[in-house]
């Protein structure tokens, strides 16, 4: 395959991220997260940092503890002054009003702001600080969800237990051991289901590793002690029979950005293409890391590079590909991410350990994208995985997707087969396995439920608020949606049914009208869809995969029906 079908291919799988109206999400939320990057240039704020008066100090603190709010609990500050040490004197009071802390992200040997003293000297240059609140309970950490796709042996489950555990590989799966949930996975070394990772930063951007040796997840309620942020890996399957789940990984799983991990050997192979769609299709920003550098040719990875970087800034994809090389290049693609188009690279090697602090450092100033403002709107949960736990009861866990929601809350659960909501109330909250008395819009957390049974709950339900004599809320079994056609071999007329993965939602839908007689490859339609089995509750605006076989499909509901 050359060079140019490669793109085709890809352009096809892409293209929704030009055509289906990906509405231009984040003018405002780009807005809130580079007013997070102080910029400490200006002549009077240097004078400040320098010679501080108590009345600059109270000044200083109003702006950082606004800038840290706005960062859910932390701020990236840039400074650009003659004397390094006496800024940093300056900074260590003010955080330490505002019982946080902070580290150079510039240094690699990061330094501890209560000693104020650095390796070398640091004056005339700009140094970026990293200052994050301490927390005070597993309810204040900063969450940011990161789903690991790529193609299979391209090294995502060993990338994740080196960044976790702190050790490196030796190039024949000793690092992936842990994280393996099924005993066939262990024997065949494949990853099938959905699962995950945590990576913790404390408040001094330092990474808490996991020590211990037991297996899959074990040592998360330390991590989530000690941590003021936390990186939560959906690490999807890369193999194809497997893809069913990876969609329901990216979608159910509300990640906010996507790793695509791409051996150097192997280049842009087999279901990497896909895996990249689907982020552009949901438009998740993607970050590329290209794993085990240290055993291919120089000649071979010039040449996978040169295919990723036509990929990603062909016509469909319209990504800038960034080459990450050293801390600046970390600082400027991290705050600038949120944009979709910035593509960072990374090139490292899981076996010699090289490139893997840039990684670490760009994961840890990485700024989340949830927005603000969905902690006032009403309380939503969407369930993505139930489970029935001895002397607890039925347990659910998934995405909080708005709103707050408290311990012996009572909610509502639904919609069942004819579309009804029940109530029950909230006995537990676990985050990161740790007992927390309250959820907020963002956080992954499990709830146990009150007089549930464990069979009569699905996934793609939801849990809501309950608000005394309201009418039920309403849920949809049929639905309207804006829609491009990826791929299908003929045409697609109504009548014609397949699955659709919308949020936690995954049920096989049939088109009942469209606005043009047949569909194919590369159209637009508006479209009503109908579920067959359930009605379901849906949001205007989300999106939508749809696939059967090879024929896939984007979209964004318009219309909810009925
Ligand atoms: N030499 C070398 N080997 C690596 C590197 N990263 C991973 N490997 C090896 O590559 C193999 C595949 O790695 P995995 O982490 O299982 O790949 P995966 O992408 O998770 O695969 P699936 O779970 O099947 O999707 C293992 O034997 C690893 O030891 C690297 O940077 N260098």
């Amino acid at each position: 395959m050359t060079i140019n079908d490669t793109i085709d291919e890809a352009s096809l799988l892409a293209s929704a991220l030009s055509n289906v109206s990906l509405d231009t999400q984040k003018p405002e939320m780009i807005d809130n997260i580079l007013t997070n990057l102080i910029q400490v240039k200006e002549k009077h704020l240097k004078d400040i940092l320098l010679n501080p008066t108590q009345q600059d100090i109270e000044y200083l603190t109003n702006l950082l503890s606004q800038r840290i709010d706005q960062g859910r609990g932390e701020a990236l500050f840039e400074i650009g002054t003659e004397d390094y040490l006496k800024c940093i004197e300056t900074i260590s009071t003010i955080t330490n009003t505002l019982g946080a802390d902070f580290a150079d992200i510039d240094e690699l040997n990061q330094i501890d702001s209560t000693t104020t003293t650095t390796t070398r000297s640091k004056n005339n240059i700009v140094a970026h600080l990293m200052i994050r609140k301490r927390p005070q309970s597993v309810q204040d950490l900063l969450e940011i969800r990161v789903a690991v796709v790529g193609n299979v042996d391209a090294g995502k489950s060993t990338l994740l237990g080196v960044l976790t555990k702190g050790v490196l590989d030796d190039g024949r799966g000793k690092a992936r051991v842990n994280l393996f949930r099924h005993k066939h996975e262990i024997e065949s070394g494949r990853t099938s289901s959905v699962g995950g990772e945590i990576l913790g930063f404390d408040s001094k951007s330092r990474p808490i590793l996991s020590t211990s040796k037991k297996s899959f997840n074990s040592g998360w309620e330390d991590i989530a002690e000690k941590a003021a942020k936390v990186l939560s890996f959906v690490d999807l399957a890369g193999h194809e029979k497997y893809l069913k789940t990876t969609v329901f990984g990216m979608t159910g799983t509300a990640p906010e950005f996507a790793m695509l991990m791409v051996g150097a050997n192997a280049g842009m192979v087999g279901m990497s293409k896909e895996h990249l769609g689907l982020a552009l299709s949901l438009g998740i920003p993607v970050l590329v890391v290209i794993t085990k550098i240290d055993q291919c040719p120089a000649h071979v990875l010039e040449k996978n590079i040169k295919q990723l970087n036509s990929i990603l800034k062909s016509k469909s994809c319209r990504k800038i590909p960034l080459f990450v090389e050293n801390n600046h290049d970390v600082v400027m693609t991290a705050q600038n991410f949120v944009s979709e188009r910035l593509c960072p690279i990374f090139q490292v090697s899981n076996v010699t350990g090289q490139g893997l602090d840039l990684v670490r450092n760009f994961l840890n100033i990485l700024p989340s994208l949830t927005k603000y403002e969905s902690i006032d709107q009403p309380f939503h949960f969407e369930i993505n995985e139930i489970f029935s736990v001895p002397f607890v009861g039925t347990v659910v866990s998934g995405v909080m997707k708005g709103g707050i929601v408290h311990i012996g809350d009572k909610v509502l659960l639904g919609p069942d087969h004819a579309g009804q909501f029940i109530t029950t109330s909230i006995k537990g909250i676990h985050r990161k396995r740790v007992n927390i008395p309250v959820a907020r819009a963002g956080q992954s957390v499990s709830f146990a439920l009150k007089n549930v049974r464990r069979n009569t709950i699905r996934k793609g339900q939801v849990l809501l608020i309950y608000e005394k004599d309201k009418p039920m809320p309403a849920s949809s079994l049929k639905f309207e949606a804006e829609i491009l056609v990826l791929y299908h071999s003929t045409t697609i007329k109504s009548k014609y049914q397949a699955m659709v993965h919308c949020g936690a939602v995954r049920q096989t839908a049939s088109i009942i009208t469209t606005d043009k007689t047949v569909l194919r490859t590369g159209d637009r339609a508006n479209v009503r869809f109908k579920f067959v089995k359930n009605p379901e509750y849906l949001t205007i605006g989300t999106r939508l995969i749809f696939r059967e076989g090879r024929t896939k499909g984007v979209g964004k509901i318009t219309k909810l029906l009925d």
